[in-house]
């Protein structure tokens, strides 16, 4: 069996960031998701493939707490705890010299004011989805979900709201705190734009964009959440070879700059020159996962996609089957 390191391909030694045991979705009497695992460590790629309908999708929504599984479980890393606010119990103590008085004394002693996650603890998806995205996980969706009619760089600053803390009323008086934040918020976004490679597209509107520049632009929205993970949902639809070859590589700086991503894609070349693990889906099910080697030369993976020459619907000779789109 052909291993990481006999392609070349380092392994990946970072903490697990998300798991997922046994999930399963129905909708009604459709079973779409059936009894999944998957773990994803930091500065890994993984790809979900598989035909149309294989779940692919709902899996995703699973895994990102649109959906709540009908059984099994999603795990993710811990973000960091909340400080709670101290509070105090007022007791009458009697003092040195014989005398009372009252003292404040802290009820909370056991939470000293937790701040930093602990590495490799795993926690249950928060209930809500924008929690999980304040828990480090973003998405994009097959459809281009912008503010057709803000520029890049608004667009790229509602991401990053979740992360600033200015309340309604101070956006509304517009404060010095509001102002700090807002410049900052604003820098931020002019920086993932330039990661992207969408620096000189700031004020264009994204209604205006090229559709290649408009999935960037998606996912440098993404990014300014400060996701420890990033879920793409078809990133190359609909793209031409170059853009395809530049998702690529933003794909790969992605991971370089330390997060997790996960892929769903029906373009196999695009997933296996991109991924260091594959997990491929048929009717819900979890058919095999490996490395792009081990899951492209796995005769069930060939036979899921174009079938075995036994479906009356379907007598196209192999050769015609959409280049990229199967192994
Ligand atoms: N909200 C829903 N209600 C009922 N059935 C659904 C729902 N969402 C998906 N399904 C069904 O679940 C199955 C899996 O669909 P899903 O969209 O997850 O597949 P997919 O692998 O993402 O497909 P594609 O590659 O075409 O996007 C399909 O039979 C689909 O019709």
């Amino acid at each position: 069996m052909t291993t990481v390191q006999d392609v070349g391909r380092p392994a990946v030694t970072g903490e697990t960031v998300l798991e997922a045991t046994g999930v399963t979705m129905r909708f009604g009497g459709l079973l779409a998701v059936n009894s999944v695992n998957l773990s994803v460590r930091q500065g890994e790629i993984v790809g979900l493939i598989g035909p149309n309908g294989a779940g692919k999708t709902t899996f995703f929504n699973c895994l990102t707490g649109l959906y709540k599984p009908t059984s099994g479980q999603v795990r993710f890393a811990a973000s960091p705890q909340k400080r709670q606010p101290m509070r105090f119990l007022p007791v009458l103590r009697r003092n040195a010299l014989g005398g009372h008085q009252m003292e404040d004394v802290p009820l909370l002693q056991e939470n000293p004011g937790l701040t930093a996650p602990v590495p490799g603890v795993l926690a249950p998806l928060p209930p809500k989805p924008r929690a999980v995205v304040r828990a480090g996980m973003a998405r994009t969706f097959q459809n281009i979900r912008l503010f057709a009619n803000m520029t890049a760089l608004e667009n790229v600053m509602v991401g990053r709201y979740c992360r600033t803390s200015a309340g309604a009323f101070t956006s509304v008086i517009h404060g010095p705190k509001f102002r700090h934040e807002e410049a900052a918020t604003r820098l931020r976004a002019q920086e993932l734009l330039d990661f992207v490679g969408l620096g000189r597209s700031t004020e264009h509107l994204a209604r205006n964009m090229p559709y290649g520049d408009q999935r960037r632009l998606e996912i440098a929205r993404a990014l300014a959440t400060d996701p420890k993970l990033i879920l793409l949902d078809e990133p190359t639809a609909g793209m031409n070879p170059q853009e395809t070859r530049q998702a690529s590589d933003l794909i790969f700086k992605i991971r370089d700059a330390g997060l997790a991503v996960v892929v769903i894609e029906h373009d196999m070349r695009f997933i296996f020159n991109l991924c260091d693990r594959v997990l491929c889906l048929v009717q819900g099910e979890a058919l095999i996962e490996g490395t792009p080697e081990e899951v492209q030369s796995d005769p069930r993976v060939i036979e899921a996609y174009i079938g075995t020459g036994e479906d009356e619907d379907d007598d196209r000779p192999q050769d015609d089957v959409p280049e990229g789109e199967a192994p």
